[in-house]
């Protein structure tokens, strides 16, 4: 198994690296590529570590290099957002970064699985679908948005809420990657019953928690740590898939559902050529109902953002 982090010197590349170099399976290769010239030597720390993990490190001229025979390409390469700005905030710069490393995937490695970190998510997803198919590469089975941050956070809100282990918390979360468009279904959380303020002030936290944290950081940046453990689950839960085990995420995939939007997250049963079956997300409260529907329009626009990009 070989794993490509493209922005692997960045806050998340790194803390991601670090998971990845401790947890993937004894043999895989981790090839580490950033514009920024410490990344030779990040890779360098991260080999000192004692597993059976190799690790690369690739600077700007070397994108070939670290994407040949990759298995899977995780992209958090580009700017964070900073107190005030929206993820849209951030098109201007990421939709170009993300386009020119995806061309990179689709010459180097077309066949790998691709997981988007990049924000703004509902958009750039998008730029990576359009990327592909206009050099004729594109699998949408093999696309993926990475959402896993939005559910290990409603994970841990509703296990302090409910001082429940979050070990044995399991929170769907549908839809996009920003504000609205992140839709927490609480109704379908097992063992626990939500007042109606619990459910309303629960979902607002969890789709503001990214605001949380870049607030938090003043100026810092945004989620690093805990986005570079979702990543790593989503991952860890997509190698295991390709290694023959059956695995369920949560992520932003391309369902083709007129009543939803062209992307959408959905309970993901992942196998060894990435998506194996989009599972149904099942029956939604009224609550969520009109959460959903008055995200929608707000998702599409998002998305034909990115279509648009990269076909005008
Ligand atoms: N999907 C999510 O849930 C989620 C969560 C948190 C952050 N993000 C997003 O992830 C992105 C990265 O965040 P961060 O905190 O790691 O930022 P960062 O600034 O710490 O790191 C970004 C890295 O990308 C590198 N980079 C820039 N252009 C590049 C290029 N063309 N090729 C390769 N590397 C390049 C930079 O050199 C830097 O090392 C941001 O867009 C942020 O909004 C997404
Ligand atoms: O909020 C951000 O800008 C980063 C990320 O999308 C997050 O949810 O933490």
């Amino acid at each position: 198994m070989k794993v490509a982090v493209l922005g692997a010197a960045g806050g998340i590349g790194q803390a991601l690296s670090l998971l990845l170099k401790t947890q993937l399976p004894a043999g895989s290769e981790l090839a580490l590529y950033d514009v920024a010239p410490v990344v030779p030597g990040v890779a360098v720390d991260l080999s000192h570590i004692p597993t059976a993990v190799k690790v690369t490190g690739h600077g700007k001229d070397d994108l070939g290099v670290a994407l040949t025979d990759a298995d899977i390409v995780l992209i958090p390469a580009g700017v964070p957002r900073k107190p005030g700005m929206d993820r849209s905030d951030l098109f201007n710069t990421n939709a170009s970064i993300v386009k020119a490393l995806v061309e990179g995937v689709a010459e180097h490695c077309p066949e790998a699985c691709l997981g988007i970190i990049t924000n703004p998510v509902n958009t750039t997803v998008a730029i990576a679908a359009e990327t592909l198919k206009a050099k004729g590469v594109y699998d949408k089975n093999k696309l993926f948005g990475v959402t896993t941050l939005d559910v290990i956070r409603a994970e841990t809100f509703v296990a302090e809420l409910n001082d429940m282990d979050p070990a044995n918390v399991h929170v769907p979360v549908i839809g996009g990657h920003s504000g609205t468009t992140i839709l927490p279904l609480l109704s379908q959380v097992e063992g626990v019953s939500f007042s109606d303020d619990d459910i309303s002030s629960l979902t607002t936290r969890i789709q503001n928690a990214g605001t949380e944290v870049v607030e938090a950081k003043a100026g810092g940046g945004s989620a690093t740590l805990s986005m570079g453990q979702a990543a790593a689950r989503f991952c860890l839960s997509l190698t295991a898939a390709m290694q023959g085990e059956n695995v369920v995420e949560y992520t932003y995939v391309q369902t083709d559902d007129s009543d939803d939007a062209a992307f959408f997250a959905h309970p993901v049963r992942l196998g060894p050529n990435g998506v194996e079956e989009i599972l149904p997300y099942g029956e939604l409260s009224d609550f969520e109902q009109k959460a959903k529907e008055e995200m929608l329009e707000g998702l599409r626009g998002d998305i034909q953002l990115g279509v648009d990009f990269v076909n005008s």
